[in-house]
């Protein structure tokens, strides 16, 4: 099968380059897969174009090794979603095999499909797993993507912008983050960008109407139930009205396909692993502040007030996933005893609608894997969960 090697010499620490001269390139080498091509990325969706380019010159499925982080694997993923291909290839889908050596600052998707050890060590031994997989022949997995698709007001008549994501889609809070974030890369190159960024947004609120579709073939959507610690319908998705309608403010509206973190101890979507879906599906993680038995109203001294309960919950993101479990008492505090309505919303559907109130700027930004977009004004996000058929699409070693 063709062999592409593709690393993003820039990204994470910006060390792939020699990790990859030093154990990924010999271990190939060693193993007799030899590459077709060795290409060091030197721009932004260099990889996406490299893939396009070995594609049309190689027939049948490909595998390609990626060092990179999520946003180089996102770049493959959309570039391939939209390319022409030319000769045998014109007018088909690909089949791409990848085999990923983790070099980003966060690494999603490997940390879910190859979960660290316990002591944390991110040692060779554990960036090499994707590729040892691969000269054993050993497992792959399909990858399920969810598209978004960025509408203008109907006034506009443009034709819809189209997101392919494989880890995450987001509003509000966590899209605040990343589009912050990314300013200060250059002098934090590690996790702690993120978590300065969180600091910056904390007492944001963001006004949105939502819609929740039902996954295919399921009634219902489904939402996690505290009592049971399982999915349950939602007590407002029926058989003859699945969809689901909420209203905001929210602080917090984030998606997940793929994985169960965004790094490798931040759990935010838990259930994507304890519980796995059977087809394609979201796993969103909502919080409105308005379920708290102590907000009654927006102002800024409410939201100062709340930035507690949402610290509570993304810090127990970071404790195995158990902000899931979180619930009010009927003083508004947050605990794990009783009764009370959760303080996560978490929902598992097959897609879902993002209507932002016009006047709240803070809630046109989208982040799809990393990359910022803005819903126009009037406009809308509508994410839906993919699984591509066996001849074609994204495959991972693991
Ligand atoms: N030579 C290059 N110079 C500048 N940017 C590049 C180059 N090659 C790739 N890029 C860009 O680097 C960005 C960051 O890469 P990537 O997302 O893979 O790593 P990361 O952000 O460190 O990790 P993660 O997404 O896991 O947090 C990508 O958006 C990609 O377009």
């Amino acid at each position: 099968m063709p062999l592409l090697v593709i690393y993003n010499p820039v990204c994470g620490d910006s060390t792939t380059k020699s990790f990859f001269d030093e154990h990924v390139l010999p271990l190939l080498q060693e193993s007799g897969k030899v590459p077709d091509k060795v290409v060091a990325t030197t721009h932004p969706n260099h990889a996406g174009e490299v893939l396009v380019e070995f594609l049309n010159q190689h027939e049948g499925e490909i595998t390609v090794v990626l060092g990179s982080g999520d946003g180089t694997l996102n770049e493959c993923i959309t570039t391939l979603s939209s390319a022409a291909f030319t000769g045998a290839r014109l007018n088909t889908v690909p089949k791409v095999v990848f085999v990923l050596v983790p070099c980003g600052t966060a690494n999603a998707l490997y940390s879910t499909k190859l979960p660290p050890p316990p002591d944390g060590m991110l040692d060779m031994t554990y960036r090499l797993q994707s590729v040892k997989s691969f000269i054993a022949g050993a497992k792959t997995i399909p990858l399920t993507l969810a598209i978004t698709t960025l509408s203008s007001p109907p006034s506009a008549r443009t034709r819809p912008r189209a997101k392919i994501s494989a880890v995450v889609v987001s509003t509000c809070l966590h899209a605040s983050i990343l589009k912050d974030s990314e300013a200060l890369r250059k002098e934090m190159p590690g996790l702690e960008r993120f978590k300065v960024a969180a600091q910056q947004n904390s007492t944001k609120w963001y006004n949105s109407w939502v819609k929740l579709l039902p996954a295919a073939g399921a009634e219902a959507v489904q939402i996690y139930d505290l009592d049971t610690q399982t999915f349950v319908d939602h007590p407002d998705s029926h058989s003859n009205d699945p969809i689901v309608d909420l209203d905001g403010p929210f602080v917090y509206f984030l998606s997940t396909v793929n994985v169960d973190r965004l790094e490798p101890a931040f759990m935010i979507s838990p259930l994507s692993s304890r519980i796995p879906p059977t087809g394609a599906a979201c796993d969103l993680v909502i919080v409105r502040p308005f379920r708290s038995p102590n907000v009654t109203v927006d102002t800024p001294e409410a939201r100062e007030a709340f930035v507690p309960t949402l610290w509570k919950v993304l810090g127990d993101a970071y404790r195995q996933g158990s902000h899931i479990n979180l619930r009010y008492n009927n003083k508004g505090e947050v605990t794990t005893e009783g009764d009370g309505p959760s303080v996560v919303e978490y929902i598992r559907c097959g897609g879902w609608e993002w209507h932002p109130v016009d006047d709240d700027d803070g809630a046109h930004f989208l982040c799809s894997d990393g990359a910022i977009s803005e819903i126009e004004k009037e406009g809308r996000a509508v994410c839906s969960a993919a699984v591509p058929n066996e001849e074609a699409g994204f495959m991972l070693h693991v």
